[in-house]
Order: C-alpha cells, then structure tokens, then sequence
C-alpha cells in the first residue's frame, strides 16, 4: 500500500494532513504513534478507502483504492475500531460470520466451520453462542477482531485497540496479532496509543505530530529522547529494564522548591 501526497481535511475544517506519502511495508507490523489529534485515525480510515483524500492518492496493488469495488475491497483490507452497539442482538459467532459476508452474498449460508479458525484464534471458543449484548468490553474487542480476520484481509488496520483490555488481554492480542503476522503474513497497521507496546511489536513505526510524519523508522531508531518529548510535548527519559529492554517513560518536570 501506497500513500502518494495524500492530503486530507474534514469538510468545512483547514488542512489536517498535508502531502503525506509513504509505503507500507508488505508483511510487517507497522504502528502509528503520536499525540492525540495528530491524525492517527484519519490517516487509517485513508488507508481503509472509508475515507478519499482531499488531494494526492493512495493506492493498493498499484490501484487508487478508491476505484476497488467494495466488497473486493473488503477482502484485502479489514478495519477492527471502537465499534457500536448495532450488531447487540446477534450472538458472537453471527457477527464473525458477518466477516465472511467479503466473499459470500447470504450470511445464511456460511457454515459454522467456515469461522470455527477465527473464533478459535481469537480465543473465543467458549462464547461463540452468546449474544453481543453479554459480552464485556474487551471479548468484544475480540469479537471484532475475530470478524475482521474472517475477512481474511491481506492488510489488519486497527484503531487503538487496546483500550478496552485489561494488561494480560493486551499482551494476549499483541501476542495473537504476532502469530498471524508471522504465520498467516498478514500486514498489520495499528494505532497505539501506548508506545512501549508499539516499540515491543512493531517492525516500523510513524511517529505522526500536527498532521505531518515526522519520522518513518524501526523502533530501535525511534527511541530517542529529544524526537519523543518534541512528538509528545513532554519530559521522556528512556531507561532500561532488566530482562525487557528499553522503556519510555513520561517523567514529569521536576519544580525547584522555592
Ligand atoms: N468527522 C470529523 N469531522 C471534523 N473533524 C474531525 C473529524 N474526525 C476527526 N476530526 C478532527 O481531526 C483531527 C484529527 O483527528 P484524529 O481522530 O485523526 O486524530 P488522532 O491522532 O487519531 O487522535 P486521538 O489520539 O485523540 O484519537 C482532530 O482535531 C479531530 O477533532
């Protein structure tokens, strides 16, 4: 996937992004970070063909997304976001088959072993039959993950989705999300908002501020300090934790006693 000078602004808004371009690299896991308003969201939603560029293009399999019809859109790209409440009313192996619906016209006729992979590699065997409405925040977050792979996408966009886990469901998805990077070679695009998870798992990262990319690296050239507290607008140290590694944190400034 492509972004070719993308630029982007909301109806009746001044420029959000501006001139954007840059490659998604096939078979990685590339995470976008940076400060809340910076774009993030907007930037995926382009990647998605939900939403067309103001000016510029971008582009899959050398194709402008926007000229791939739907539903063969819909099995190259899958988006997992905060979703609503719309789907409530139907049990959970129901809404992954809504998945399936990128390559069949009747949700009638999909079986319940075409998902049976999806729910089992989202862990949720044991709820398959229980409606939406009884699910917390997070087996949900499964439940839509779980629909978004049953789409059996070449690119998994994810928008933040780690923020209705609890830590071990965060480090179960990373985890989840690892295995079918590697073994099914799916190219993952995700917003964190949390960057130590984005460094731990990611190939690439763009560091997104005010519209612009700032930077287009591996983790092991974003940990630097200075880059970060101009991204972020704050004090970070980088510090090293025995048996993980580098660790970004937030230090807040220290006021001298008066
Ligand atoms: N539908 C919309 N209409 C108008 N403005 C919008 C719309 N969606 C987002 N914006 C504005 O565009 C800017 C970027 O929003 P976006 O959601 O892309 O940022 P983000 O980096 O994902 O932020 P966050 O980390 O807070 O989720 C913000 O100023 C936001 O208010």
């Amino acid at each position: 996937m492509d972004l070719n000078q993308v630029s982007y602004h909301y109806p009746q808004q001044p420029i959000l992004l501006n001139h954007i371009s840059a490659r998604v690299p096939v078979g990685h896991i590339l995470s976008i970070i940076g400060p809340n308003g910076a774009g993030k969201s907007t930037l995926l939603k382009l990647m998605t063909g939900i939403i067309q560029p103001s000016a510029g293009q971008v582009q899959l399999d050398g194709q402008p997304i926007s000229s791939i019809p739907q539903k063969q859109l819909a099995t190259k790209v899958a988006l997992v976001s905060q979703q609503n409440d719309i789907f409530d009313d139907m049990k959970v192996i129901d809404v992954v088959k809504t998945g399936r619906l990128a390559h069949h016209n009747l949700l009638a006729t999909i079986a319940d072993d075409e998902v049976a992979q999806y729910i089992q590699a989202t862990h949720l065997d044991a709820l398959a039959q229980r409606p939406m409405s009884s699910l917390s925040g997070g087996q949900r977050q499964r439940v839509w993950l779980a629909s978004a792979l049953a789409q059996d996408p070449n690119y998994l966009l994810l928008d933040e989705p780690t923020t209705y886990l609890d830590i071990h469901y965060q480090a179960e998805l990373m985890a989840i999300l690892s295995r079918l990077n590697q073994q099914k070679h799916i190219t993952v695009i995700m917003v964190l908002h949390d960057i130590n998870q984005a460094f731990k798992i990611s190939d690439v990262l763009w560091l997104v501020k005010q519209g612009q990319l700032v930077k287009v690296a591996p983790p092991a050239e974003c940990y630097d300090r200075q880059l970060l507290a101009s991204i972020f607008e704050t004090n970070i140290q980088i510090v090293d934790v025995p048996n993980y590694g580098k660790y970004i944190v937030e230090i807040p400034e220290v006021r001298a006693e008066s």
